[in-house]
Formats: C-alpha cells, sequence, structure tokens
C-alpha cells in the first residue's frame, strides 16, 4: 500500500514532470507575520476567492499553489502560508527560507502589537538574506473592521518607505475586496516575472513530513512538525 508521504513524492514528482515540459516558471512567495493576523485567509482568498468556513492555527506551513498569467507567460506562484506562533514554526524556519522569490509581511490593522513585531520578522527575513534584493510587500489585513481599527495608514505607510515595501490595506474576510487581495499578489506576480528564477520544484520538500489535504481550486499541501 501506497504511503501518504509516498503518495505526495509520487504527485510531486509527476508535476514536476509537468512543469518541466511547459517550462512554466516557479515563484516560491512566503507569507509571514504574527499569528492570528490572516495570512492563512489571504492566501485562501488569493488561491480560491473565498473566505474560509473556519481556520485554525497553522502548525509549520500550508502549501497553496496558483498559477496565473501575466503578459503571456504563465507563472506558478507558490504560496508558503507560515505559522505565527513561535511553537508551531520552530523546527521549519530554515524551510521556510530556503529558496525564497518573494515575501509578504501581514499585519493586523487592528492589533497594533502586530504592527509593532514587523521590525521582527524583517530582522528573521534579513538574518536570512532576504532584504531589499527580493520584492516584499506589507499587507495591512481586516479593514473591514474599520470600529476597531488602530494602526493608522500613514504610519504604517512611513514603515514600508523607510524598508522600501508598497503598502496594501485590505481585507481577506469582505467579499468586496476580492479583486483587491488578488491585485496584491498579481502586483508581486508581475515584479517576479521580471526576475529570473526557475526554481526546482522539489528542491526543498524532500526531506519534509507531509500530509496532503487537496481543495476544488488550489493544491494544499500542509507540512506539520
Ligand atoms: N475581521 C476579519 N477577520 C479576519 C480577516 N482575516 C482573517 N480573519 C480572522 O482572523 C483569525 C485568524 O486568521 P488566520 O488566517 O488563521 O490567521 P494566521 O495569521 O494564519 O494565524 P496563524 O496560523 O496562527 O499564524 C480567524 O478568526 C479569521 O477568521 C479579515 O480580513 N477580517
Amino acid at each position: 500500500m501506497q504511503t501518504v508521504e509516498g503518495a505526495i513524492e509520487a504527485s510531486i514528482a509527476q508535476s514536476a514532470i509537468i512543469e518541466k515540459q511547459g517550462q512554466k516558471r516557479i515563484f516560491k512567495i512566503i507569507v509571514i507575520g504574527d499569528s492570528n493576523v490572516g495570512k492563512t485567509c489571504l492566501t485562501f482568498r488569493f488561491c480560491s476567492g473565498k473566505f474560509p468556513d473556519k481556520t485554525e492555527a497553522t502548525i509549520g506551513v500550508d502549501f497553496r499553489e496558483k498559477v496565473v498569467k501575466v503578459e503571456n507567460e504563465t507563472l506558478k506562484l507558490q504560496l508558503w502560508d507560515t505559522a505565527g506562533q513561535e511553537r508551531f514554526r520552530k523546527s521549519m524556519i530554515p524551510h521556510y527560507y530556503r529558496n525564497v522569490h518573494a515575501v509578504v509581511f501581514v499585519y493586523d490593522v487592528t492589533k497594533t502589537s502586530s504592527f509593532d513585531n514587523l521590525t521582527h520578522w524583517i530582522s528573521e527575513c534579513n538574518q536570512h538574506k532576504l532584504g531589499e534584493g527580493i520584492p516584499r510587500i506589507l499587507v495591512g489585513n481586516k479593514c473591514d473592521d474599520q470600529r476597531n481599527a488602530v494602526v493608522p495608514t500613514n504610519t504604517a505607510q512611513r514603515f514600508a518607505d523607510n524598508h522600501n515595501m508598497p503598502l496594501f490595506e485590505t481585507s481577506a474576510k469582505d467579499d468586496s475586496e476580492s479583486d483587491h487581495v488578488e491585485a496584491i499578489f498579481m502586483t508581486l506576480a508581475h515584479k517576479l516575472r521580471s526576475s529570473r528564477p526557475m526554481m526546482p520544484p522539489t528542491s526543498n520538500r524532500n526531506s519534509l513530513n507531509m500530509s496532503r489535504n487537496n481543495s476544488q481550486s488550489d493544491q494544499n499541501l500542509r507540512c506539520c512538525f
């Protein structure tokens, strides 16, 4: 009987063949920020076009993929939805930061500490050589909850300017913001298109212990340690 790991490896190998034949460029984008800021909901919104019915704290990492077309080129965006809680991410850190092409920093506009902690996330990225040389964007999430918003736009904009990143304020929850979430990730896709990498699809997955969880519109692999 085939094990879950065996099935995943076979599926990855198969997709590697397809990628090779189609010469589709694959980009790894990590999404990081404090626990509960909405990383899972944002990536889910982008990949599936909807807000998830329920979410739980991410353990390790969730992978979501979306194929997009940018100026006649088909690209595959591989989103790494990382765990915000320290205890769920510790052993994964080296995996997160390997072969990364772009970074999305997320904070919650209703939680000052998630904004203050961005310096920690940026510094961790810098330690792993993910500085201003690669596309990085800042996303303030939960804008639908205006009554509880505490991080002023101009403060966030100043911070983004100081770190040479564009700022986007949005909501994963608000259906009317769905196009905006899409536009945010497409901005990144355009930036990535003008860069050169062709990521080896299996390079940092072989050592991971994964269980598989397919959704209708995206390939979603969960990795738990
Ligand atoms: N009001 C509002 N709530 C949101 C939004 N996005 C996410 N949430 C809620 O915020 C909570 C956390 O969302 P997640 O996407 O699981 O957060 P996360 O950053 O992935 O958390 P970790 O996996 O622990 O790192 C959930 O209760 C979501 O329903 C949003 O845009 N607006």
